[in-house]
Formats: C-alpha cells, structure tokens, sequence
C-alpha cells in the first residue's frame, strides 16, 4: 500500500512528489509517468534542439477544426516524458500579473490564492540570476535558475532600437526591466529557465531520491469505491494501469496535465454524465465541469524583411557578435512587452456583442470576464521562426514579430474519444469564438504596425523595409496604411489564417467546480486531489509554467496538511 500514488510526472507531478518526500522521508510514494526518462539526452538541450515541438517526446495532439481559424485542427503540443512540458517547452519564465491572481482567489473565495499567498511559492521555486533585482519578490536559492539575456551576457544588436521605438509609442520599461515582479504592463526583459543555456527538466532539479518512479507506464482510470450509509461515500483506493496492473494507494494526486487529468477522470466514471454514458463507463461521480472552462493563448507571428542586412541585426548575418558562444544561451531577444487593450468604445461594443450572444446561447461559463484588463504579449525575435509559409531562410534578412493574447475570453473543452487511455484526448478550445478576442487582435495587429512600419518609430523609419506575409495576402502585407488598418475584416482574416496555440491549456479541472480551493482535493470523493494546470480556474496572463510550479509547491503543503 503506497501512502501516495502521483499519476504524471510532468512539472506539477515532479514538483509535489519532491515536496512531499523532503517534508516526510518516510512517505512511500510511487510516481507514474507515460513517457520515458529523457533526463540524459542532449538532442532537448540547448536552445537549437530540433527534438521538442513534434519530436519525440511531443503528445502532438491536435485540436478538432477551429471554426474560427479557418477550420484549420491546431497543434496542441504537450511533453510525454520524466518532466512533461519542462522536456520540450521553450523556457520563458512569465510569473504574470498580479491582478489574475487575485481574481484567481476572488474566483474561488480563498486568499490562499492570492497573489501575495502565492508568492513564498514563486519564491521557493527560483533561483533568480540577479539577487539584488527585487530581492522581495524573487527567490535566490529554489531548485529553477532563471536567467535574462543581459545576464549570459547577451546583448542584441536591436535592443537600443527596440526599446525605444517601443517607448516612441508609448509604452515604457518596467523598473529593471522586471515582468515577474507582480506588474507586466510595459517593457521588461526576457526571462528563461536555463541555466547556462542548459534546460532544466523539472524531475531533474527537483529531487526524486526517495520517490519510487515508474517510466513509460499508462495509467489507465483511478480505482474507486463506494461506501457509506447511503452508498454515496466516494473513495479512491489506487490506481489501475493500462497493462492491468492494479496499485492501491491511501491517497491519489493526478497531474497529468489541462488535457489528460480531465480525461483519466472521466475514464474513472468522474465527469459529465452523458459522456460517461456514451462510452459505457460506469459512474461514480457526476460532474459536468470536467474538461470544461479551456483556456489557452493564442499565438500569431509575422515576418519583417530588414532594410539593410548588412547591419548585422538578424541571426545568419555575418554579424560576428553572433559566433559568440553566449548567443546559443537563450532565444533570440531581448525583451518581453505587454500592452494593455484600450478600454474603448470598439471594446464596448465587442463585449456587448459576447454578452449578448452569451445570454442567447448559454455560452457563459462564468469564468468570462472582459472587464478585467486584457493583455497583448509581443516579442521581437532577430531571426525568422520556422515556417511553411512564407519560407524565410535565416540568412540574416529578416526578423519576426509574435504576438499572444494573454486574456482570451474563449473557453473550450476537453472530453474522451474513447476508454483507451492512450487514445488523444478531443480537444475543443473554440479559439477567437468570442468578439472580444477578435477585438483584441485586431488592435495587436494595429499597435504592431504602429511599432514595426510606421515614421513614429525608429524600427519603422531605419530598420524595417516591410512585411513578407504568407502567400495567400502577397502584396498586401500588414502596414500603416490606412486601408490596411481599417480593415477589420483583413485583420480578422491573417489571425484567421496564421494562429496558432502557445500550448499553454488550462482550466479543465477548474477549482472551485471540480476541486476544492482549500484542499485541492475532487469534490465528493476522498483520498483523491489534483494538482497540474487543470484546476487554474481564471485565465493567466502568463506562460504558466512558473504558475504551475508555484501551484504545485503549494499543492504540496495543502495535501499534505488536508485531514480528511
Ligand atoms: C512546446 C511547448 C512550449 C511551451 N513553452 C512554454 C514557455 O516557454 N513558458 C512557459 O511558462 N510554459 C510553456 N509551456 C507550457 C508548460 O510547459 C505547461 O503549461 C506545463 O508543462 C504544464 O504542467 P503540468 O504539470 O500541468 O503538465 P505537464 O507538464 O504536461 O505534465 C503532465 C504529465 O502527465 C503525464 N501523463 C498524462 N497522462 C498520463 C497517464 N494516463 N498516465 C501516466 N502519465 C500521464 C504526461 O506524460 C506528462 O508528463 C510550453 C508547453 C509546450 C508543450
């Protein structure tokens, strides 16, 4: 009988099966994870691996056609190995700001998470690069380094030019430069969770010694009885395997991720009961908000020829700055900015239309809030991201431009093909489905162009010739021109046609629907709790992963402390 059994060792996974054997050596814990130990391989590395998004250890899973992205299916990637998403994701640390997170506790009615309440855990988990940079709100001695460009000693040759095209227009730096300080409107550095370019794989920089972990093994449903006077009395005894093997446990903690946790808890007969139903799965639990409240970021990036290669700003250029070994550390940028959407009358409007639609439709989950400040991410990339179309070569020509939307108010959904466990979860996320989000990026593409191909910048007056586009808009690429940025439904069609996911899922376990705020545990069943991106009930404007570990940390304590 194991005391815990802690299905998925991705971040969260890792995180709490570390926490939980340092806070009591005595534990027997057992970690089950469906892909393989990675921890000694170099092809996932450094920055120019080419074995993460599609590669080897990439779930790949793709959304069903996005009605409004032309019907396209999106990659939805998500790591399947010893460390999960820390395996193949690209390393940003982007805490976000602290207004989601007291909505996050507001949501759910527990302080506990609360920006303030959260930050020991961010704290707990980093090892920050600079300890005299906002010694209160950075740790200096968790488990995850994190590091700027400036500080690997990476200083782009753009970053005066970027910086200041950026402030041409209005929005200025952050003090030092700081986005994981509690604020994200302005400019601030980049931050990454590589330690001298190196990735560090969660299961890797947290401890396991003492955890006693399974590779490349399936959990198929979590074992559960039912008891009690009126036969109603929930409990989870253990888990049982794909293979058949059957584990019994006083307690189980699943975090195997916003698209897998929902599905072993419906294939466990814990979820919406016409789903259940339909698969022939007996029922335990009915709960209809499983695999419901999907929220993920949408991503769109362009490419901006250069007017003068011979300046050596891009990567492939014979710039000999960019043979220096420090310029494999990290990503090709310097800074990281997020602007706030106006709250115009063009807003208004777009959040009247939802709600409207909303009311007619039902659509609302309650989790939609377009009051709260919307957020746009953008980057500036010195080099072209790969692409199908258009095919940039990186020959030092031309520069990319990404864009997230941070504050989607879409929602989703994530339910089962099949009771195969192995089956790809059905994964609905209905992006830019409402107004607001086609509002939002309408005026990110604007603000863009204002940035980028405009007199007012720098960028726009030295740098930048114009935008190479994909082949279905040649000759007519994204510019400062009037007809170009009154055109709502040319804006609407080049996200349409060119977004994609950051990967960033979360919500489909939400908390306060389906766990317990205070506990983390699944609401009417014991010895059962779930930790991972599923249960972040409000969407984050962050990249989450930093969020994820903070979650975990304090999952940790809570489960630990929850007298049942
Ligand atoms: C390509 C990519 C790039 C990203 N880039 C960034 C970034 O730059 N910055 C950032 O902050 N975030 C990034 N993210 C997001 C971040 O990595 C995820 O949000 C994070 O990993 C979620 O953590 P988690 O613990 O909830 O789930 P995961 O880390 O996904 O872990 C879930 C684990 O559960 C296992 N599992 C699932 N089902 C079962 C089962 N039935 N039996 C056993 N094991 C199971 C999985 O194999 C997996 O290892 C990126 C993600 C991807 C995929």
């Amino acid at each position: 009988m194991w005391d815990y059994i802690v299905v998925g060792g991705g971040i969260a996974g890792s995180v709490i099966s570390s926490r939980l054997i340092e806070q009591d050596h005595s534990l027997k814990i057992l970690l089950i994870e469906a892909g393989p130990d990675v921890s000694s391989r170099t092809d996932l590395t450094y920055v120019n691996s080419t074995n993460l998004i599609m590669g080897d250890f990439d779930y790949n899973d793709q959304t069903v056609p996005q009605a409004n992205l032309n019907n396209r299916q999106i990659g939805n990637s998500g790591g399947r190995a010893l460390g999960g998403g820390s395996v193949i994701n690209t390393g940003g640390w982007i805490r976000g700001d602290k207004v989601d997170y007291d909505l996050w506790a507001k949501t759910v009615g527990d302080q506990r998470w609360s920006y303030d309440s959260q930050l020991p855990y961010f704290r707990k988990t980093e090892n920050w690069c600079d300890p005299k940079q906002h010694p209160d709100q950075h740790g200096m001695d968790g488990p995850v380094y994190v590091a700027t460009p400036s500080s690997t000693g990476r200083e782009y040759p753009l970053r005066d030019q970027v910086l200041e095209s950026w402030r041409q227009i209005g929005v200025d730096a952050l003090p030092e430069l700081d986005a994981n300080a509690g604020r994200i409107q302005g400019v601030g550095a980049m931050y990454e969770n590589r330690r001298e370019g190196k990735r560090q794989i969660t299961s890797s920089v947290y401890s396991l010694d003492g955890v006693t972990v399974l590779t490349e093994t399936v959990v198929d449903s979590i074992m559960l009885t039912k008891g009690g006077a009126d036969g109603n009395d929930v409990q989870a005894t253990g888990v049982r395997l794909a293979n058949g093997t059957e584990y019994e446990a006083k307690r189980v903690i699943i975090a195997a991720g916003a698209y897998r946790t929902p599905q072993l808890l419906m294939l466990s007969g814990i979820g919406p009961a016409e789903t259940l139903a339909k698969h022939g799965i007996e029922p335990k639990v009915e709960m209809p908000d499983v695999g419901r409240h999907l929220a993920d970021h949408v991503m769109y990036y362009m490419f901006w020829k250069l007017k003068d290669p011979s300046l050596g700003y891009a990567l492939g250029s014979s710039n000999p700055l960019f043979s220096e070994q420090q310029f494999g550390l990290g990503n090709a940028n310097d800074f990281i900015t997020s602007t706030v959407i106006p709250q115009d009358e063009g807003l208004a409007l777009a959040i009247a239309k939802d709600e409207a639609d909303q009311a007619a439709e039902g659509k609302g989950d309650g989790f939609n809030d377009p009051q709260h400040p919307l957020y746009m991410e953008n980057f500036i990339l010195y080099v072209p991201l790969p692409s199908a179309d258009p095919i940039i070569p990186v020959d030092g020509t031309h520069i990319t431009t990404t864009m997230v939307s941070l504050h989607p108010t879409s929602r989703g959904s994530v339910t089962i093909s099949s009771r195969d466990p192995r089956a790809p979860p059905v994964i609905d996320p209905r992006y830019l489905s409402t107004e607001v989000d086609r509002h939002v990026w309408r005026t990110a593409l604007r603000q863009m162009a204002s940035l980028v191909a405009s007199d007012s910048t720098i960028l726009g007056r030295e740098v930048i010739a114009s935008e190479t586009p994909p082949s279905a808009f040649a000759g007519r690429p994204l510019s400062n021109a009037r007809d170009v940025l009154e055109d709502d439904a040319y804006l609407d069609a080049r996200v349409a046609a060119g977004a994609i996911s950051t990967y960033h899922g979360q919500g489909t376990c939400a908390m306060g629907k389906v766990v317990e705020p205070s506990t983390l545990r699944v609401r009417g069943v014991q010895g059962l709790y779930i930790a991972d991106a599923s249960v972040i009930p409000v969407v984050l404007g962050s990249h989450i992963q930093a969020a994820v570990y903070a979650l975990a940390e304090q999952a940790a304590v809570l489960i630990a402390q929850d007298q049942q």
